[in-house]
């Protein structure tokens, strides 16, 4: 709702109400709507300000009403109303004004802003464009260039930077409000028809169709599939060419197309999902809101390889004393080389001072006696971790919790080698640890939730998107990442090529097909795992065992590139050819087409024409199968966490909202239907034979993602 109050004897004081973001619910636009009949009706009110309670402008459109039935006053209409108001109408921004709520400010006769509010256009990130006159409005304001910077990227802007643009016209360090009632005052009576943004004229640079066209290829280049920057793109355009009403008309086409399209849905339940993994709970019942962390104020990191480095950089510019080891003197000189470097140029990006002396190097275990949080990021070795665990537990303060950077290792057996294996938990970062926003964070049977909850808190306060997950090999995402590698090296020796798989995975979205992400990572990183897991073996006897092993199918392929010494990109060979070792430019490697047709005749594979079709379909139902385990196991509580962690650590296209989403758009029945197809054909292929959960959720209709895990729960009761 809004609340109409009368100040100042003569300004018409409307305030938004509705927590906690104020966002233009039905409810809320009535409120605006009343409340200006009434400003307008008062003879003795001669201007209005427009605040949001709690200091909050608006966060825009309320994103819970989409897709429901359409109530209350529409907010474009109610925006022009107010733009042609008699009054003065002034806007005081205070907190954020996003979306909606910045475009009901360019409805506005005047802005002025605190010094600290952030405004912006965050549309696109939800699939829309801004379709309330924000498409229209801002680029006559501001000039075609920034308008399209803020509407197709959707960044937040300060209110400095706003000022610097036009966006607002004054910016305060006092009571916004009060400041706004006091300019309201000033310009009561002044004529209002240099104010009407929709009457400017579009400001656009001399060369202005070389610049949409160059906006147009680059949001072509980065949107992976997704709709909305391209149609935001012309959106502008049509602000840039058309008069405002037309713009206006062609604003609600766009925005009609995206409105229905299932990848705005997509990223509102996206939206959603990073919000709900907040609210993490345990098996045991522990959960977010009763499980209190405890403060960590210095940290320590023990391993100063590329995930120790990213791990102290990201403590360290949040503000964390961090203490870094390294037990080799060569290694550590480097180590503190490069994470000084990474801070510098942080820093310089960011416009401040390096965090270079919140950090102290040592390469002794004991230096960490008085930290509060150890986080071992060394090889991925079990007995190298244990021996660390057992050192660790030997040598810090009680009460310090333990955390380990192991990318799928049993938390479990590293809790076992402390004292104290309540307080022993994962911290699963990705590369680059400074850059990439997820964290895994891991427990164990014995964690407390004391643990998790300080874990999940950390991973907060660094910037990271935590998602809490049990243990299990891999935990969710390098789990789920199985038996997708493995379809793609089944795919190769039916008759595929690594960059037809790659072709089909990008043009789905993906950063980065399958292939081109193992070279990349170093082929040899998995072949480790392999030999220690007894499935990669040298030399093996040629003919059928080499592709049954344990009992199921299993290609050797990748075993066999690493042999030769091919291991991705460091050594300029692997799926692809390289110019260089650590050159990015992968090309089609002849020699490799070569060795799969060698490889399927040795072993009397005839290759087959393998469609698009197919290649989604085994590489992600697969996975999405494997996700179906992970929940009817409980190492994820629910389907939002899957997707948070596919989107921000494997580079799922967030316009398809994550694996699990993505099933419910294709049909859970379908996604069954397929893989009991492919698991017919394909008998000694476990991931393909579709999981119980999935049936399950078939059998009952095929609910919602939203409704899911009250079938889960219903499945885990029965067990
Ligand atoms: C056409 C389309 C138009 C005209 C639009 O306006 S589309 C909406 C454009 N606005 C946005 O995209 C802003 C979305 N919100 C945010 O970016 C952030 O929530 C925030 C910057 C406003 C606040 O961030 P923070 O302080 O970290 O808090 P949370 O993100 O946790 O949010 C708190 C709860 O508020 C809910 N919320 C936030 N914005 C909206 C909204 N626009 N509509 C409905 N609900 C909103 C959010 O979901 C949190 O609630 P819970 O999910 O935790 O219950």
């Amino acid at each position: 709702m809004a609340q109409y109050t009368r100040v100042s004897g003569s300004v018409g004081l409307i305030t938004l109400q509705s927590p906690p973001v104020n966002a233009l619910s039905a409810a809320v636009r009535q409120g605006i709507v009343d409340s200006m009949q009434r400003a307008l009706s008062e003879p003795e009110v001669k201007s209005v300000v427009i605040c949001g309670q709690n200091g909050i402008f608006s966060g825009g459109a309320d994103i819970k009403e989409f897709g429901g039935q359409m109530s209350g006053p529409p907010l474009i209409p109610m925006i022009h109303a107010i733009e042609a108001a008699s009054k003065p109408v002034v806007a005081a921004i205070e907190g954020i004004a996003l979306g909606g709520g910045l475009e009901l400010a360019l409805g506005c006769h005047y802005r002025i802003a605190h010094s600290k509010a952030r405004v912006g256009l965050p549309e696109v990130t939800l699939g829309l464009l801004p379709g309330a006159g924000g498409s229209q409005r801002l680029p006559r304001l501001i000039g075609v260039p920034a308008a399209l910077d803020l509407i197709t990227t959707g960044r937040y802007v300060t209110a400095a930077e706003a000022l610097k643009f036009g966006l607002v016209d004054q910016i305060t360090d006092h009571n916004t409000v009060n400041v706004a009632v006091k300019f309201a005052q000033r310009v009561a009576g002044q004529p209002l028809d240099a104010r009407r943004i929709s009457t400017y004229p579009c400001l656009c640079p001399p060369d202005v169709d070389v610049l949409f066209e160059e906006v147009m290829q680059r949001v072509r280049r980065t949107a992976r599939g997704a709709i909305a920057p391209i149609a935001c793109v012309q959106a502008v355009r049509a602000a840039a060419t058309l008069p405002y009403n037309q713009g206006m008309e062609r604003e609600r086409e766009l925005m009609a197309t995206l409105f229905t399209s299932g990848q705005t849905r997509a990223l509102q339940y996206f939206f959603f999902a990073q919000r709900a993994v907040g609210r993490w709970s345990m098996p045991s019942g522990a959960r977010w809101d009763t499980s209190k962390p405890r403060p960590v104020h210095k940290a320590a990191v023990i391993g100063l390889g590329t995930m120790g480095r990213g791990i102290t950089v990201a403590l360290a510019q949040a503000g964390f004393s961090v203490v870094a080891v390294e037990t080799q003197e060569k290694q550590l000189m480097e180590a503190k080389q490069a994470i000084s470097g990474m801070l510098e140029r942080g820093a310089k990006r960011r416009g401040v001072a390096p965090a270079l002396d919140k950090i102290n190097y040592g390469c002794n275990i004991q230096s960490v006696a008085d930290v509060d949080l150890v986080i071992e990021a060394v090889f991925e070795d079990m007995a190298l971790k244990k021996k660390v665990f057992q050192q660790l537990s030997a040598v810090c303060k009680p009460g310090t919790f333990l955390c380990s950077n192991t990318s799928g290792l049993d938390i479990d057996q590293l809790a076992c080698q402390t004292r104290n294996p309540e307080l022993v938990v994962g911290m699963h970062f990705f590369a680059p640890a400074h850059v990439m926003k997820l964290l895994e964070v891991v427990y164990g049977p014995k964690s407390s939730p004391l643990a998790v909850a300080t874990a999940m808190q950390l991973g907060k306060k660094i910037g990271k998107v935590s998602v809490a997950v049990g243990n299990c090999r891999g935990f969710v995402g390098n789990r789920m990442l199985k038996p997708y590698l493995e379809q793609a090296l089944f795919l190769l020796e039916e008759g595929a090529t690594p960059e037809f798989v790659d072709q089909v995975l990008e043009e789905f979205g993906f950063a980065m097909g399958v292939f081109r992400m193992s070279d990349l990572s170093g082929l040899d990183v998995g072949w480790k795992v392999r030999m220690a897991d007894g499935l990669a073996v040298p030399n093996p006897t040629t003919g059928q065992a080499t592709r049954l092993r344990q009992g199921r199918r299993y290609s050797p392929l990748g075993d066999l590139l690493c042999e030769q010494g091919r291991f991705g990109q460091k050594t300029g060979r692997g799926w692809y050819q390289y110019n260089k070792p650590g050159s990015q430019v992968a090309k089609p490697d002849p020699w490799l087409h070569s060795f799969l047709d060698e490889y399927r005749a040795r072993h009397t594979l005839v290759a087959r024409r393998i469609d698009h079709q197919e290649v989604l379909e085994r590489c992600l139902y697969s996975m999405i199968n494997e996700g179906f385990r992970i929940l009817e196991d409980g190492i994820a509580a629910g389907p939002e966490d899957i997707d948070v962690i596919y989107v921000f650590g494997y580079s799922w296209p967030r316009h398809r909202g994550g694996p699990m989403f993505y099933a419910t758009t294709v049909g859970l029945n379908k996604v069954l239907e397929r893989l009991e197809h492919y698991h017919q054909a394909h008998p000694d292929v476990p991931s393909l034979q579709p999981c119980d959960l999935l049936r399950k959720l078939v059998g009952s209709g095929s609910p919602p993602i939203q409704k899911w895990r009250e079938v889960i729960k219903k499945v885990r009761s029965q067990l």
